[in-house]
């Protein structure tokens, strides 16, 4: 029996839904209006359609939404000005800073710079740290993404083998630490693993974040596991016509859903996800500034 298409699209319109239902609700009660602010440096395409996506979810959910586009070659000191400002400013709650930066500008310098309580995309070195001790910090929105995915199809995820392809500081890591706080037996693998095909056969759960288009064959599912493909490859697709291209996952779709018991599609899947959960980390941002309670269910 093939897989069930987990939708991530459709569960991501529901995530909005409610992050909006919280929004109007903040602003008839407390007269709040929760705020996020993006950062684009730099005229990378793939960037400019993402941060524009962005900013029209934003505002679908009734949040303001602050653009900053600034040059490529914007000196660090500038960046780290805006930052400052963005930090200090009362109606932005959150701050993103759209990655990679220009080779020029050191990334771990800036991303530091934002006030961790504003840092949606909790990749500041406090939040890493809060998050790996059981701390109350913000949750980087492709992990929380998944564990929200995860949740909802196989309930309590404890003693479940999960196995994170992939060791990136944005996604496989904060994805182990999530899946450890959540009790399964978590193995991280990567390019230098082992025997890899047996390491993702013992997964029960196999988040797929490498960035290599199509890496995971059906073979190296386990019957009826739950696979999150985090992969956001653009291969050249001759068959649409020539130059076009089109978008596939880490994991070869066709031959996994053969395999697994449920399984997210690329585009549709994760992605949408995403957006969704910046949306929830910067209204869990502007509840903590407030000392309001934080809305259930739209954080790890
Ligand atoms: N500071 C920072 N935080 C990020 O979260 C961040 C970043 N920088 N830099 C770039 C990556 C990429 N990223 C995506 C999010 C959603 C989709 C998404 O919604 N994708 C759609 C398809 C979109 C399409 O068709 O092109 C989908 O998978 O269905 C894609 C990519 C967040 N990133």
């Amino acid at each position: 029996m093939p897989a069930e298409i987990i939708d991530g699209k459709a569960f991501a319109e529901t995530v909005r839904a409610r992050v909006a239902g919280h929004v109007t609700q903040l602003r008839a009660e407390q007269g709040l209006t929760p705020g996020l602010a993006v950062v684009l440096v730099g005229e990378d395409p793939a960037s400019q359609v993402y941060v524009r996506n962005k900013g029209i979810q934003t505002k679908e959910s009734g949040m303001a939404s602050f653009e900053h586009r600034l040059p490529a070659e914007t000196p660090e000191a500038a960046l780290l000005g805006l930052i400052g400002e963005l930090n200090s400013d009362p109606a932005v709650h959150g701050i993103l800073v759209q990655l990679p930066l220009p080779a020029h500008l050191n990334a771990d310098l800036v991303i530091n710079a934002i006030a961790p309580e504003k840092d949606v995309d909790g990749f500041h070195i406090l939040n890493v740290g809060r998050l790996n001790t059981g701390q109350k910090s913000m949750v980087p929105c492709t992990p929380l993404g998944c564990l929200m995915l995860l949740r909802d199809r196989l309930g309590d995820l404890s003693g479940l083998n999960a196995v994170v392809l992939g060791r990136s500081n944005i996604v496989g890591k904060p994805m182990a630490s999530l899946l450890l706080r959540d009790s399964c037996t978590v193995t991280v693998a990567h390019s230098r693993t082992r025997d890899l095909p047996d390491v993702c056969r013992n997964a029960d759960i196999l988040v797929a974040a490498v960035g290599r288009p199509r890496m995971v064959p059906g073979d190296w599912i386990k019957p009826g596991a739950t696979v999150i493909d985090v992969g956001i490859n653009r291969v050249p697709a001759p068959e649409k016509g020539e130059g076009k291209t089109r978008l596939v996952g880490d994991v070869d779709f066709d031959s996994a859903v053969e395999v697994a018991g449920a399984i997210t599609p690329v585009p549709g899947g994760v992605g949408p996800m995403t957006i969704a959960c910046l949306l929830a980390n910067t209204l869990t941002a502007c509840c903590r500034a407030n000392g309001l309670p934080e809305p259930e269910g739209l954080t790890a």
